[in-house]
């Protein structure tokens, strides 16, 4: 008298009942992504799960990016399908990585996931106990991590693509006036040291640079040095790079907390730059002003400035975020207005105290008679710290290298006197 299909029906969920009933085994699924950002707890057991590769883990992928220590032995993470296996507290806990791409999308994106197998008794311990541990664990290893990355945003294939970062700049090695330095390193340390602050006063855990000043001025350098002194990794956003609003969410929530997302040149090839002066002429244009690319169909500067301090501030913890441009002057006055970026720090031309710091670096010279001349070519010439440089890396013989550059200071000045 039942019709087949519901005989069907009912006996499949019978079967799924009576297997769920009988079976003694729980499964955990840690998907990359969570509620539109990145999951922290699959962040976690990816950089808990390297620690607990055994003598039974039957295969690992390995590399190595360190050209200089070619003896050193390879690195080591954990390939899709591999299954690793933990104890916690007399639990067993099967782990494997799996991975699959999400076809319904116009742009397909793999999605990658970990499944967890525990028995059921223990699954409230494991969630209790044993999830906290890998949080607490994996917080150590980020912390300790000897090698930093450098992430580009992979259009194609819609991923971050890291890349080892080994840049030498720190803020030893900044030539900058002395009082700036001390103060960018004690906002950095308020930022990291004041997560609860940030909460208390209902503020997003994050903090905006704009970085501005000549090309050579030390812009680059400047973001190494604080990402060497944060051992924080570098998010470099180009922002051509995102289709449209909806693209530049999706990038900038799949990046992980504790970063710096570095957007250099803003007001380069975009519209963000804010180009006063063709205001007039641009009336039409004014109709898509928002937009940053003629190209892209869609990034708009409120599609940023949604992500800086808008709704979309709030998604993921502890983030620094740097722009750099060298015409301050051009951008768009809404991304200056105080509050958007935190604190605006200008790289200028080399001071007398900015040269004694390229002279300690490179010529390991603290003080000598001819500083006190330079100091006073230096204060009458626009001269950026890349072209002192230059010219401190002439020869290796540091007498020589001062009077070269003493001469090369009366020649500069002598022909700015002449224009
Ligand atoms: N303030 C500085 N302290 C130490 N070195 C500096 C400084 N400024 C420039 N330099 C030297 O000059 C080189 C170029 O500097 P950097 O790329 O940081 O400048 P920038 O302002 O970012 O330039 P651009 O605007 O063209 O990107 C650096 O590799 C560094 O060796």
């Amino acid at each position: 008298m039942v019709p087949k299909r519901i005989q069907n029906y009912i006996s499949t969920k019978f079967l799924d009942l009576a297997s769920s009933c009988l079976s003694s085994d729980f499964t955990f699924i840690i998907e990359e992504r969570w509620q539109a950002v990145l999951n922290e707890t699959f962040r976690a057991v990816e950089a808990y799960l390297p620690t607990r590769i055994g003598p039974f883990t039957d295969s690992l992928l390995i590399g190595s990016n360190e050209p200089l220590n070619p003896s050193a032995p390879p690195k080591q993470r954990i390939p899709v399908d591999c299954k690793i296996v933990d104890e916690f507290h007399g639990m067993r806990l099967e782990w494997t990585l799996r991975n699959s791409v999400d076809s319904n999308k116009y742009f397909p994106r793999e999605k990658r996931y970990f499944r967890l197998n525990c028995k059921k008794g223990d699954r409230d311990r494991v969630m209790q106990c044993y999830f906290p541990h890998i949080a607490t664990t994996a917080r150590w290893i980020l912390n300790q991590r000897e090698t930093l990355n450098i992430y580009t945003y992979d259009r194609e294939s819609s991923v971050w693509e890291p890349t080892v970062f080994k840049h030498p700049a720190t803020f030893e090695t900044l030539a900058m006036e002395p009082e700036v330095k001390q103060l960018i390193k004690d906002d950095l340390d308020f930022f990291v040291e004041r997560k609860d602050y940030f909460e208390g006063v209902g503020r997003a855990w994050k903090r905006g640079y704009l970085l501005y000043g000549p090309p050579g001025t030390g812009k680059s350098s400047l973001v190494a040095a604080i990402a060497n002194y944060l051992r924080y990794n570098i998010y470099d956003l180009q922002l051509q790079t995102a289709r449209s609003d909806a693209d530049l969410r999706h990038i900038l929530t799949s990046t992980t907390n504790r970063y710096i997302l570095l957007i250099e040149d803003i007001d380069c090839g975009t519209k963000v730059s804010h180009d006063r002066a063709k205001d007039q002429e641009d009336n039409d244009e004014q109709q898509n002003s928002n937009r940053l690319s003629s190209t892209d169909p869609g990034v708009t500067l409120s599609g940023l400035l949604n992500f800086l301090d808008g709704l979309w501030s709030s998604c993921g913890d502890e983030r620094i975020i740097i722009f750099t441009t060298n015409h301050k002057d051009k951008l768009d006055p809404a991304l200056l207005r105080p509050g958007r970026m935190d604190v605006h720090i200008h790289m200028g031309y080399c001071t007398p105290a900015a040269f004694r710091k390229l002279s300690a670096t490179y010529l390991g010279i603290k003080h000598h008679p001819s500083f006190l001349t330079i100091d006073n070519l230096l204060q009458n010439i626009n001269l950026t710290p890349a072209e002192v440089a230059q010219q401190l890396m002439k020869t290796d013989d540091p007498e020589a290298v001062l009077q070269s550059f003493i001469h090369f200071l009366e020649m500069k000045r002598n022909l700015r006197d002449h224009i």
